[in-house]
C-alpha cells in the first residue's frame, strides 16, 4: 500500500487505528478450540468486526512463531485475510546482515516465496544500513524502524546521548532518513512517551509513526495527537490486548468492535481539532 492510499483510508474512515492481533491461544474463548485453526477463527471474527473502524492490522509474529507449524499456518492465513484497504504490518522486529535480511524480507513481502504479502515489517535499527536496505528493495512496501519504544528498558540505550547532546533514538531517525523517504519509512514511537513526540517530529516531520502503548500500557491518545499529528495525520495508533480481549466470552468480537469504535471516535475528535479534512 502506498502513502496516498493510506492517507485516503484515514480520511474515509476518520480513523488512524491499528488493531493488534497479538493472539494468544490460551486467552481465546474455549468454544473456538473445536475449530481446525482456532487462532485464525478468532482473528477472522476480530477483523470482520473491526475493519471499517481501523486502517491497519499489526500481527505480532511472536504469538504465532511460539506455536510452531500450527502457529505459522495461523499467521499465513491471517495475513491473507487482512482486507486490501488496510495496511498489514508484520511486527517481527527483524534485521541482520544483508543476505539474511533479504531472506526476512522475502518471508514477509514475497507471496510466491512464503505465501505472505504484508505491506510492512518492523525492523530493529541496531545493525545499521545494510541490515535495513534489503527490506526497502520491495516496491510499495514499508520499513517500520524502532526509534523510541514504549517499554521501561527503552531508556537503557535509546536515551544515551552522543557528543552533540543527541539521544540515540534521534540519531537513528536522522540517519535512517537518508536511506529512504517518508513514503517508505515509518518509525515506532511508544504512546507512553508523550512530549518526546515534539523531538521526534523535529527529525521526522513527514514520516508516519506507528504508536503502540495506548490501552493496556496506559499511553494517552490525546498527548500522542497533541504532539504527533502532522498534515497527513502521520500516526497509526495501535491497541492490541484492550481490543482483542475486551471480553473473554462468546461476545468477544462485539466487545472488540465497541472498544475499536470508542478509539475511532476519539481519533475523529482529534482529527477534527487538527482540521485534518
Ligand atoms: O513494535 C511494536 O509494535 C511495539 C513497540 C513498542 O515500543 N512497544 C510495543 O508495545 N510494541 C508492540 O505493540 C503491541 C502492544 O500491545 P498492547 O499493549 O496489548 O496494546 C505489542 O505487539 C508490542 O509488541
Amino acid at each position: 500500500m502506498n502513502r496516498n492510499t493510506l492517507i485516503e483510508q484515514i480520511k474515509t474512515k476518520r480513523s488512524f487505528l491499528c488493531v493488534g492481533l497479538d493472539t494468544d491461544i490460551n486467552k481465546i474463548p474455549r468454544f473456538l478450540l473445536e475449530k481446525s485453526d482456532p487462532v485464525f477463527e478468532f482473528n477472522k471474527m476480530i477483523i470482520d468486526a473491526t475493519h471499517d473502524l481501523c486502517v491497519s492490522y499489526k500481527i505480532n509474529t511472536a504469538f504465532y512463531e511460539s506455536r510452531g507449524i500450527a502457529g505459522w499456518q495461523s499467521l499465513v492465513a491471517t495475513s491473507n485475510y487482512i482486507p486490501k484497504e488496510c495496511l498489514g504490518i508484520a511486527d517481527a522486529k527483524r534485521g541482520d546482515i544483508g543476505n539474511t535480511s533479504e531472506m526476512y524480507a522475502r518471508a514477509f513481502f514475497d507471496p510466491e516465496a512464503s505465501g505472505m504479502n504484508f505491506d510492512s515489517v518492523t525492523v530493529a535499527p541496531y545493525m545499521g544500513s545494510d541490515s535495513v536496505k534489503p527490506f526497502l528493495r520491495f516496491r510499495d512496501k514499508w520499513v517500520i524502524l524502532l526509534a523510541l519504544t514504549s517499554n521501561e528498558g527503552s531508556a537503557d540505550f535509546q536515551n544515551i546521548k552522543n557528543g552533540q547532546n543527541e539521544s540515540l533514538f534521534e540519531s537513528v531517525i536522522r540517519t535512517a532518513n537518508t536511506w529512504a523517504d517518508a513514503d517508505r519509512l515509518m518509525y515506532v514511537v511508544g504512546a507512553t512517551r508523550g512530549e518526546a513526540f515534539l523531538t521526534i517530529r523535529k527529525h521526522a516531520p513527514d514520516n508516519f509513526l506507528l504508536v503502540p502503548g495506548v490501552g493496556a500500557q496506559g499511553g494517552s491518545l490525546q498527548d500522542v495527537c497533541r504532539y504527533g499529528l502532522n498534515r497527513d495525520c502521520g500516526l497509526l495508533v495501535n491497541s492490541s490486548r484492550a481490543i482483542i480481549y475486551a471480553s473473554g466470552g462468546e461476545d468477544f468480537a462485539v466487545k472488540a468492535r465497541e472498544e475499536a469504535m470508542r478509539l475511532q471516535k476519539e481519533m475523529e475528535v482529534e482529527l477534527n481539532k487538527f482540521n485534518f479534512y
